[in-house]
C-alpha cells in the first residue's frame, strides 16, 4: 500500500530506470551470442529479473548488480535443458520471446507465470510457432500457461499477424533466426522495433520494409561487447504527465529513449497543448535518445486512434489521467489490446479513475474521457498491474486530499523507486 498527497505542482530534473523492452532483449540476445556482454542502465525491475532467472536456469552465467549486468553468452545452441520450471512471473515479454527462442532448442522446457499471466492469450505466439514446426502443449490447447515446449528443426513462414504486437513479431523472428529458409512477419501497424535494431547490433541481417520484417535462418549472434540501455519512455510518461497537468510545473527527464515506434506519448502531449521540448538528441546503440522537458500549459482533449496506438499502448492509463485535466473530450479508440495486458486496462482505468471523480466511459476498444474534472483522493487499487498503480498515483498528485494505492508493490515490475521519484519532484 502507498499513499499520495495532492500537490500544487511538480518541478525538477530526474532520470528514470532503464527501458524494459530493451533490457529484456539485451539479456536474451547476449545469452544467445558468442562472447561476453556488459549491459549498463539495465532495468532491475521484477520483469527483467525474471528474464535473467530464466537464462540462469538455462545454464547461462549472468552477473547482476543493480543496473549493471554481465552475460556470458555461449552461442545460440549453448543453452542447456533446464532442470526446473521457468517462472516468468508477471512478464508477457519474457514468456512470448522465450517461446520463440525455446522453439529452436533441442530440449524440453516448461513455462509458467503468475495469475495475471495465466489469463493472457498465448495462441497468438504458440500458433505461428507451431506452424514453423515447434512442439508446444499447454492449457486450452496452448492458449494459456502452463506451457511446455520441445524445440527442434523449424521451417521459416510468412506470418500475417492480426495484431500489431512486438511480442508476436519478436517471437516469430527469433524462431526464424534458426529456421530453414526465410521468415517474414507482416503486421497491420509497425510495433516497437527494438528486436530488429538490437539484432543488427549483434551482427544479424534483418530486412525491415513497409508492412513487415524479414530474416534469413541460420544466422549467429556476435556480442557487441557493451550495451547501454536508455531510460524508459513508458516510465518517463508518469512524471511528464504530472508536469503537463499541474499549473506552474516544469520537469525534465534526462536520457530517455525516443524511438519513433515508442514516442506516441510525445505526440499526444503536444496535440493536447503541453509545452514539450527535446534536448540533446543522440543515438545510443542504434536507439534515439533525448532529454524530455515538459512544462504546464492549457490542455485540450484530443482523439487518439489508428497507427499511433501501438506507439503508446502502455501509456494509455496515464494518458487517461491527463485527459481528465484537459478541457473537452478525449476519445481513445482502436485499443482493444488493452484488454489483454496485466489487467483489462479499459476496465481497471475506468473503475479506478471513477473512484476519484473522473467522468470516463469504457467503449469496446478504448474509452471516452470528459475532461476538466477536479479529482478527489480515494482508496484505489492497482489490481496487481504496475501501470494502473502508477497512473492512479499520478492522478493522486492532481487530486485534493489523500489517495491510497493498494497493491502498490506491483509497480516494481517496471519502475523501482517510482514513489521516491515522485517525491523528488513534488512541491
Ligand atoms: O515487446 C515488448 O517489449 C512489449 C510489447 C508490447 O506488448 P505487445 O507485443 O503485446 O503489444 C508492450 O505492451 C509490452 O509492455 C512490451
Ligand atoms: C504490457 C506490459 O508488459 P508485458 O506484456 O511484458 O507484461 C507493460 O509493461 O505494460
Amino acid at each position: 500500500m502507498a499513499t499520495i498527497q495532492g500537490v500544487q505542482r511538480v518541478e525538477g530534473e530526474i532520470t528514470v530506470p532503464g527501458d524494459k523492452s530493451i533490457s529484456h532483449r539485451a539479456v536474451m540476445f547476449s545469452a544467445l551470442a558468442e562472447g561476453t556482454t556488459s549491459i549498463e542502465g539495465f532495468l532491475p525491475g521484477a520483469d527483467c529479473l525474471s528474464t535473467i532467472s530464466c537464462f540462469r536456469k538455462l545454464g547461462i552465467t549472468v552477473k547482476q548488480d543493480g543496473d549493471c549486468v554481465q552475460v556470458e553468452g555461449k552461442g545460440w545452441y549453448g543453452l542447456t535443458e533446464p532442470a526446473d520450471i521457468l517462472d516468468i512471473g508477471n512478464s508477457g515479454t519474457t514468456i512470448r520471446l522465450m517461446m520463440g527462442i525455446l522453439s529452436t532448442q533441442p530440449f524440453h522446457s516448461v513455462l509458467i507465470g503468475d495469475e495475471s499471466i495465466a489469463r493472457r492469450p498465448m495462441k497468438r505466439v504458440t500458433g505461428p510457432l507451431r506452424q514453423m514446426g515447434a512442439d508446444i502443449a499447454g492449457r486450452q490447447n496452448g492458449e494459456y500457461t502452463p506451457l511446455s515446449l520441445r524445440g527442434g528443426k523449424l521451417t521459416g513462414i510468412e506470418y500475417h499477424s492480426p495484431v500489431s504486437s512486438a511480442q508476436i513479431k519478436s517471437a516469430v523472428l527469433l524462431a526464424g533466426l534458426q529456421a530453414e529458409g526465410t521468415t517474414t512477419v507482416y503486421e497491420p501497424e509497425l510495433s516497437r522495433d527494438h528486436t530488429e535494431r538490437m539484432l543488427r547490433s549483434f551482427g544479424v541481417e534483418v530486412e525491415s520494409f513497409t508492412g513487415g520484417v524479414r530474416i534469413h535462418g541460420g544466422q549467429r549472434l556476435v556480442s557487441p561487447g557493451r550495451i547501454q540501455v536508455p531510460g524508459d519512455i513508458s516510465s518517463a510518461a508518469f512524471p511528464l504527465v504530472a508536469a503537463a497537468m499541474l499549473p506552474g510545473s516544469r520537469v525534465t527527464v534526462r536520457n530517455v529513449g525516443i524511438n519513433p515506434t515508442r514516442s506516441g506519448i510525445i505526440d499526444v502531449l503536444k496535440a493536447m497543448g503541453a509545452d514539450l521540448m527535446l534536448h540533446n538528441e543522440r543515438l545510443m546503440n542504434g536507439e534515439p535518445v533525448a532529454d524530455i522537458e515538459v512544462a504546464y500549459s492549457f490542455l485540450k482533449g484530443t482523439e487518439i486512434g489508428g497507427g499511433i496506438i501501438p506507439r503508446l499502448i502502455d501509456e494509455i492509463p496515464v494518458i487517461a489521467v491527463l485527459a481528465t485535466q484537459a478541457e473537452g473530450v478525449t476519445v481513445i479508440k482502436d485499443a482493444a489490446e488493452l484488454k489483454v495486458k496485466e489487467t483489462n486496462r479499459i476496465d481497471t482505468v475506468v473503475a479506478e479513475l471513477r473512484k476519484m471523480g473522473a467522468h470516463i466511459e469504457p467503449t469496446e476498444d478504448g474509452m471516452i474521457i470528459h475532461g476538466g474534472t477536479p479529482l478527489t483522493g480515494a482508496v484505489c487499487d492497482s489490481h496487481g498491474d504496475h501501470r494502473i498503480g502508477m497512473a492512479v498515483a499520478v492522478a493522486g498528485l492532481a487530486a485534493s486530499g489523500e489517495t491510497t494505492v493498494l497493491n502498490a508493490a506491483s509497480i516494481d515490475v517496471s519502475f523501482p523507486g517510482f514513489f521516491a521519484t515522485l517525491q523528488q519532484i513534488s512541491e
